[in-house]
């Protein structure tokens, strides 16, 4: 009897993606490029599984990011699989799916903690405990002059690197934890400490039924459970009679998924893989996402896979895979039915270049042939100088990935100063903001209080309650600041917050240009209370775009700029939500596209963070790889970045 075929509804399928459809192997991979059809192709696998007569229940796809399943569930939908199918797939993150099987191995559900606020009480116990163990033989390498709550963060996402890549379970079980072992691991001597205690805190009273899951702790208790051989019996929970098995953004694997999908494989024997990524996407290495797993660790530890090309992008023209190639250094073809328009953008100041994308995203609003406008930004610090100009023109936006810079805690900081020092809160009458920025002054003034364990959980719910008392007060703020924030903080945040209000008296803008960054110290300041460096860079260049764009307002004074930012406030609260023209880290756009994508700010020195070259250019990758129809790169055409040479963009 003959195959039969999926037809799309949409799209006609070209030879490679036929090829990938109908493949009869057990294990296929196929490493494509950006915007060469790996989602689609995907859903016409599942397409073609279907009309091979497997139920909807027997196909499993897995991806990272709830984004990703969304993207996939788009082209399901675009190529016509019937949405009683779709209803019916199993369609998951490793998170959703881990969580999913747990729940039946434990048969009473576990508590979800979802936001750092809830799991946060358990993170200060499990600091608390790591301080207090009485056999601790480094009691010297604990000792931190940050204020446990300050911790909370950093910590946590420690906690999501160690836990993505196995570290800890790859040690020798009777391993005892020394400064070495952390060294080895990549921690400092605290974080390991906290994390052990975490884990027993979170795995009491039952080993077996944690006492509450946080993001990630899903997919990794479900890994540890698979290596502890829980799941290796008979009528295992993963033995689900599936007949495929797909995973999309594979490059985002890690050793937690990569875990999940050997066992999903082995209790699933006839089930076909296919698995698809990108190895110059790879953007979230801290999480320990390798391609490796796509390569090496694949053929090691599952077996050798039947490999398949896409060839060519769909997404965009020649212009842009030429240039895309060239940054990755690989060959990248598109089908050049229409070519993708690519546009310099020429500034020579990030204030000149803010005002020139603003008034780009005011003239897209004013034509109706490209839909979606997507400004793309390595840092969120850089959103400062362009939402000034957005809001300043009237365009209405939204951000992905990260807060309007005006909600930003270092940004509230230095309005709640402000207003403390000219006794003056007119701009303050929004509650939420009002907490937000009491909640931001007790976070850098590092003020907080000591406690035993269980005061320790007390402590945050009395801080919450303090807050919200002293929100609901017409003059709670000064007070809460004058008998809180001053009273109790760290000393030398104390008197780094004292330098920084002296330069805010002054009331004069030049002075606060010239002097306030030296007061405050920033870095400094940041490191007393957060952990990460890329935390406390970030909080650097809130506050040194803040001066900037402060110093923006030459003929103001420094009163009137902040009565400027608390109106720049209101009118973006009052903005409607248009998603025409959106503002957005490069990680929230990963598998999206949009008609036209701008990446500004690409002056020598300015695409760059707190991680590698390699991860860096990955990510201009993944964001030129965005666009549809347009791309615009912003630049200083005198110091161009190396990125954009190697892109064969500009001249070397
Ligand atoms: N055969 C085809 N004909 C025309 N358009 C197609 C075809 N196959 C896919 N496309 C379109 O190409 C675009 C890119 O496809 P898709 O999102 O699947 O790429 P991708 O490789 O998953 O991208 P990324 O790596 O960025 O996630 C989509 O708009 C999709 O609808």
């Amino acid at each position: 009897m003959s195959d039969p075929i999926f037809v799309p509804a949409s799209l006609h399928p070209t030879p490679e993606q036929l090829a990938i459809q109908t493949a009869r192997v057990r294990h296929l991979l196929v490493e494509a490029n950006a915007g060469a059809a790996k989602t689609t192709t995907l859903a016409l696998r599942i397409g073609q599984a279907l009309v091979r007569g497997a139920r909807p229940d027997m196909i499993l796809a897995l991806t990272y990011t709830e984004p990703a399943v969304q993207a996939l569930i788009d082209q399901l939908r675009h190529i016509g699989v019937s949405p009683d199918h779709i209803a019916a797939l199993r369609l998951h993150t490793f998170e959703s799916f881990s969580a999913w099987i747990l729940q039946q191995m434990e048969g009473t559900p576990v508590l979800t903690l979802r936001t750092q606020e809830q799991v946060r009480p358990y993170v200060l116990r499990a600091i608390d405990h790591a301080l207090t163990q009485p056999l601790e033989r480094h009691p010297e390498l604990l000792a931190t002059g940050a204020s446990p709550a300050a911790l909370v963060e950093g910590l946590l996402k420690s906690f999501a690197v160690l836990k993505g890549r196995m570290l800890i379970e790859q040690l020798p079980e009777d391993q005892p934890m020394s400064p070495d072992v952390a060294d080895e691991l990549g921690v400092d001597y605290l974080t390991l400490r906290v994390r052990n205690a975490f884990e027993s805190i979170r795995r009491s009273p039952q080993a077996d039924h944690p006492a509450f899951r946080h993001a990630g702790d899903a997919s990794y208790d479900l890994a540890c459970a698979v290596l502890g051989g829980l799941l290796s019996y008979e009528d295992s929970p993963l033995q689900l009679g599936l007949a495929l098995i797909v995973v999309d953004e594979m490059h985002d694997t890690n050793r937690v998924m990569f875990t999940l999908l050997q066992a999903l494989l082995t209790h699933n024997r006839r089930a076909a893989f296919v698995g698809v990524g990108d190895r110059d996407q790879v953007i979230h290495s801290q999480a320990g996402a390798e391609a490796g797993f796509m390569r090496e660790h694949f053929v090691r530890e599952i077996g050798q896979p039947e490999r398949l090309p896409l060839t060519a992008s769909h997404r965009f023209g020649p212009s842009l895979a030429r240039a895309a190639g060239g940054l990755a250094r690989k060959p990248y073809a598109a089908f050049g039915h229409q070519d993708t328009e690519i546009q310099a953008l020429h500034a020579e100041s990030p204030a000149v270049m803010a005002t020139l994308v603003a008034r780009l995203a005011q003239s897209h609003m004013a034509q109706h042939e490209l839909h979606s406008l997507r400004i793309l930004l390595r840092r969120p610090a850089q959103s400062v100088l362009l939402e000034r100009s957005l809001l300043a023109l009237g365009v209405d936006y939204v951000s992905d990935g990260f807060q309007s810079f005006l909600r930003r805690r270092e940004i509230l900081l230095v309005r709640g100063m402000q207003a403390y020092c000219s006794g003056d809160y007119s701009g303050f009458e929004d509650p939420a903001l009002r907490a937000d920025t009491l909640a931001a002054m007790l976070l850098f003034a590092g003020a907080w209080i000591e406690s035993d364990e269980l005061r320790q959980v007390d402590a945050v719910t009395a801080q919450r309650q303090a807050i919200q008392e002293a929100v609901a007060h017409p003059d709670g703020m000064r007070i809460f600041i004058d008998g809180q924030i001053l009273r109790n903080g760290d000393p030398t945040a104390l008197e780094l917050l004292g330098a920084a209000m002296a330069v805010l008296a002054h009331g004069d803008l030049q002075t606060f240009g010239d002097a306030f960054l030296r007061a405050l110290q920033p870095r400094r300041l940041a490191g007393l209370v957060l952990v990460r460096q890329d935390d406390i860079a970030e909080v650097r260049d809130n506050l040194e775009a803040l001066v900037q764009m402060a110093l923006l307002e030459a003929d103001r004074d420094l009163p009137d700029v902040f009565r400027l930012l608390h109106e720049l406030d209101g009118r973006r609260s009052r903005m409607r939500a248009n998603r025409r023209v959106s503002l957005s880290s490069i990680e929230a756009s990963k598998g999206l596209e949009f008609d036209h994508v701008v990446i500004p700010y690409l002056s020598r020195g300015e695409f760059a963070g707190e991680v590698g070259a390699t991860e860096n250019r990955n990510l201009l990758y993944v964001a030129m790889t965005r666009a549809r129809h347009r791309l615009t790169l912003g630049f200083d055409p005198a110091r161009p970045s190396k990125f954009l040479v190697e892109a064969g963009l500009v001249a070397g």
